[in-house]
């Protein structure tokens, strides 16, 4: 039997389309290059759109999230044209040079809407903050769920001016109006989101630059955070993506803190310069493609990637050889082949964003999988345990929820393959269960996934591109 994809024809159908299921089929083989990383092409814009001359990125992804990003700055007065089908940016931050904060405040409020992108609203809190100005950050109605209160409390002491987080429970809308930074040391807590250290980490060169206008003295400026941090590999490639800008970035961990020490200080100096720079395919996107090679028994190849990347879900692939999978390196990729066939116990809160593949590829192990160190999965686009779970047990699969994870315990394989059920999934609007649980329909018969356009937050065309990686003419369920 070979695999299928039924999916729209063409992505404007995809806009519709009400369901999409994957039939079942052999292996799947082949090789694919995802599209640029959202994390990387968000910081990049926050890096060049923040500094007066003109960058130019390549690589970039063009999605729902780095679209709220480009649309935020564009309001702001940053100029930014879009070649290469979204993949090429020219970026000229010139509009924040001889820029009086204390001035800026008593223009007209500055709108902004953010979608559910928690990269766009964290970053530009923490960017226009220091930039000052006057400007409201709104979202979808999850956006406005999904904390930023350590983000605002880290900012009290240090901004000027007020800033409110106006939902309950500290959630957006964000509501600046800011003349800039005292230069104080910041502390922020980190055991929610990374994205508050990183906004404050590239807001940083923002808040010095000005500091040095208006006295003539160079600035560092220090962010310590308090207790525990999740998800560090993004809080490297931030620090990453700010040199490649010109900034000097020293960053250092203590993994012995306390809940109430300092587990990681960064010391920032120096101003952005506007840059060239190339972007890495998003690791989170190839996840996908892995896994299907993993569930199948195919073999994968995903380029533009290796164990060197910036961005720490290549780790996915140490995840699934752990499972039984091979892992092939190249000079400029990684191939997944064999099936994942053994359950483990891990902990992913590095890699969060792949607990919702991996939790589909358990679903074909012969044992449990238990997967630990994610209790921040719960503030993102959905409650990627609790809904997850209910998902994973429609396929018939045993899920036993815990507050940092789950316990994903597969039935028994018939001697035909699948011993799931068939099921019509709800996505969520998250971009990543519709993802991971249409990889389900390649063992699978009769699993339909709900919203499929939801995939547009951070990757448009990933039914074409599925479809292209297991061959075979696609159609779309248009109910
Ligand atoms: O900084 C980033 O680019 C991201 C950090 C992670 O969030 P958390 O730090 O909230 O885990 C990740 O889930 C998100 O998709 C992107
Ligand atoms: C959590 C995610 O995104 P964000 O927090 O940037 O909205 C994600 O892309 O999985």
């Amino acid at each position: 039997m070979d695999t299928d994809v039924t999916a729209p024809a063409d992505q404007s159908a995809a806009k519709t389309a009400s369901k999409v299921s994957v039939q079942p089929g052999g292996p799947v083989r082949g090789t694919i290059r995802p599209p640029g990383s959202k994390s990387i092409t968000n910081r990049a814009l926050i890096c060049a759109g923040m500094t007066p001359g003109q960058s130019h990125v390549t690589g970039a992804l063009r999605s729902e999230d780095t679209a709220v990003m480009i649309d935020s700055l564009q309001r702001c007065g940053v100029q930014i044209s879009v070649e290469a089908a979204g993949t090429q940016l020219n970026v000229n931050g010139d509009c924040w040079a001889n820029r009086a904060s204390s001035t800026v405040t008593e223009r007209d409020c500055q709108e902004l809407f953010i979608a559910n992108s928690g990269t766009t609203v964290r970053f530009l809190t923490a960017a226009l903050s220091a930039a000052g100005g006057h400007y409201q950050l709104q979202g979808v109605p999850r956006m406005h769920q999904r904390p930023i209160g350590d983000l605002i409390d880290a900012l009290q002491p240090v901004q000027q001016g007020n800033l409110t987080a106006l939902s309950a429970d500290g959630c957006p809308p964000v509501l600046i109006q800011s003349q800039g930074w005292n230069g104080k040391t910041i502390q922020v807590g980190g055991s929610i989101s990374s994205q508050y250290l990183s906004g404050l980490m590239m807001a940083c060169p923002i808040a010095a630059g000005q500091l040095q206008a208006a006295t003539g003295k160079p600035q560092s400026i220090t962010v310590e955070v308090i207790g525990e941090l999740v998800s560090k590999p993004y809080v490297d490639m931030t620090a990453n993506v700010m040199r490649s800008f010109g900034a000097e970035v020293q960053l250092t961990y203590d993994d012995n803190a306390t809940a109430e020490g300092v587990s990681a200080t960064v010391t920032i100096d120096g101003n952005y310069q506007a840059s060239q720079y190339a972007i890495e395919p998003d690791a989170s996107a190839a996840s996908y493609f892995w896994a299907a090679a993993a569930i199948t028994g195919g073999e994968v190849t995903v380029e533009g990637l290796t164990p060197d990347a910036m961005q720490g879900d290549v780790g996915f692939c140490e995840v699934l050889a752990k499972m039984g999978c091979k892992l092939a390196v190249g000079s400029d990729s990684m191939t997944i082949s064999g099936r994942a066939s053994q359950g483990i116990d891990i902990d992913m809160n590095a890699i969060s964003d792949t607990v919702q593949t991996l939790a589909v590829v358990a679903l074909f192990a012969d044992g449990p999988t238990r997967v630990r160190g994610v209790a921040h999965n719960r503030y993102k686009e959905t409650d990627r345990i609790g809904d997850l779970a209910t998902e994973l047990r429609k396929l018939g699969a045993r899920v036993d929820e815990h507050e940092d994870g789950l316990t994903i315990t597969p039935p028994p394989q018939s001697a035909s393959g699948s011993s799931l059920s068939p099921a019509v999934l709800e996505t969520y609007h998250d971009h990543r269960m519709a993802m991971s649980l249409s990889l389900a329909g390649l063992r699978q018969p009769g699993v339909q996934i709900l919203d499929p356009a939801c995939t547009g937050k951070t990757y448009p065309q990933f039914f074409a591109d599925l479809e292209a990686l297991i061959g075979r003419p696609h159609r779309w369920s248009m109910e």
